[in-house]
C-alpha cells in the first residue's frame, strides 16, 4: 500500500519530554482505510500522548508520522485537524452548561466551541438529523448542564461527526457512565460504526469489556512500547493478557466476543 493510503503511519516514532524521560518509545504502526482500532493501557502508558501527537499538539522527537496522507513537517497542522473528530474529556470541559445539543453539535461543522456565525436553516437541521441519527433526539432543545454523562458523549459524538471527519477518535468515551448507561454508548458507537460512510474509528480504552466487535485491531500499549499489535480477537488471550499485565488475569467471556478481564 503507497504510504498516502494509509490514514495514519507512525515509522520508528519516539517521543521524549524535557528532562530527557522517554514516553513513547519506537512505535511502528499503521491504519489503512476501513480499519478500527483500539488501544488498550493502563495509566501512564502513553495513549493521551499518542494521540497528542496524532492531532498535532506534539510533535515527534523522532521518526516519520503520516496523518491522513500528510507527512508532519510538510503539513499544516490546523487543516489536519479539521479533519480529525476527537472526543474527550478535556473536550466536555469546554462546553458551556446553557449551550444547547442540537447548537453543540452544529458547531462542529465550524470547529468551534459555541456558534459564532449565521447559519442556515438547512444546517440547522442538519444538526437536529444528526443528533437523531445519533440516539439523541430527547436532547433537542435541552442544555448541556442538564444532560448526563453518557447524553453529553452521545452529544459531543454528534458534534465530532457534524464536520464529516475521515478520523474520528474516541478518547476513553465511557469514563464516567454507570454500567447501562455505558453499554447504551457502545451500542450507539456500534451502529455509528456500521453505517455506511462511518470514518475510521480510534477507541482508547483502559477495559477489554468496552472493545467492541467493529474494533477488530488491537495495540496493546505499556510503558510508552507497542507491547502487541493485531486482531482483537488474537490478543485478548490469558496468556496474552497475564504477560501484558505483569499479573494473573482471568478472563470472562461476555455476549458479541467481548471480554472483562478481572484480577486471578
Ligand atoms: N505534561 C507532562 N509533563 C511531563 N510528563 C507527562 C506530561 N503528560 C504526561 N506525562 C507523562 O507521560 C507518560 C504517559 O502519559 P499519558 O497521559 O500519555 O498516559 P495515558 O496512557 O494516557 O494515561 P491515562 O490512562 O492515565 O490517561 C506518563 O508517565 C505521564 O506521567
Amino acid at each position: 500500500m503507497k504510504e498516502e493510503s494509509y490514514l495514519i503511519k507512525f515509522e520508528d516514532v519516539s517521543f521524549i519530554r524535557e528532562g530527557h524521560n522517554t514516553i513513547l518509545d519506537s512505535i511502528n504502526w499503521q491504519v489503512a482505510p476501513k480499519e478500527n482500532w483500539a488501544i488498550l493501557g493502563l495509566n501512564g502508558s502513553g495513549k493521551t500522548t499518542l494521540l497528542q501527537l496524532i492531532t498535532g499538539y506534539l510533535w515527534p522527537t523522532k521518526g516519520n508520522l503520516t496523518v491522513l496522507g500528510e507527512r508532519f513537517g510538510q503539513t499544516s497542522i490546523p487543516d489536519l485537524r479539521k479533519q480529525i473528530g476527537w472526543v474527550s474529556s478535556a473536550l466536555s470541559y469546554q462546553m458551556k452548561g446553557h449551550f444547547l445539543a442540537e447548537d453543540i453539535v452544529l458547531s462542529g461543522k465550524f470547529a468551534t466551541i459555541g456558534i459564532h456565525q449565521i447559519v442556515s436553516l438547512e444546517e440547522q437541521a442538519e444538526a437536529r438529523e444528526l443528533l437523531t441519527a445519533c440516539g439523541g433526539s430527547q436532547l433537542i432543545g435541552k442544555t448541556f448542564d442538564v444532560m448526563s454523562q453518557g447524553q453529553r458523549q452521545i452529544t459531543l459524538i454528534a458534534r465530532a461527526l457534524m464536520a464529516k471527519p475521515p478520523l474520528l477518535i474516541l478518547d476513553e468515551p465511557c469514563n464516567g457512565l454507570d454500567l447501562f448507561a455505558r453499554e447504551q454508548l457502545l451500542e450507539r458507537i456500534h451502529s455509528i460504526a456500521n453505517t455506511p460512510d462511518a470514518p475510521n474509528l480510534l477507541f482508547v480504552t483502559h477495559y477489554t469489556e468496552e472493545l467492541l466487535p467493529c474494533f477488530d485491531n488491537l495495540i496493546l500499549l505499556k510503558e510508552g512500547k507497542i507491547f502487541d499489535q493485531g486482531k482483537t480477537t488474537d490478543l485478548l488471550t490469558k496468556t496474552q493478557l497475564e504477560r501484558f499485565y505483569d499479573k494473573p488475569v482471568k478472563l470472562i467471556p461476555m455476549a458479541d466476543n467481548r471480554v472483562t478481564v478481572v484480577p486471578n
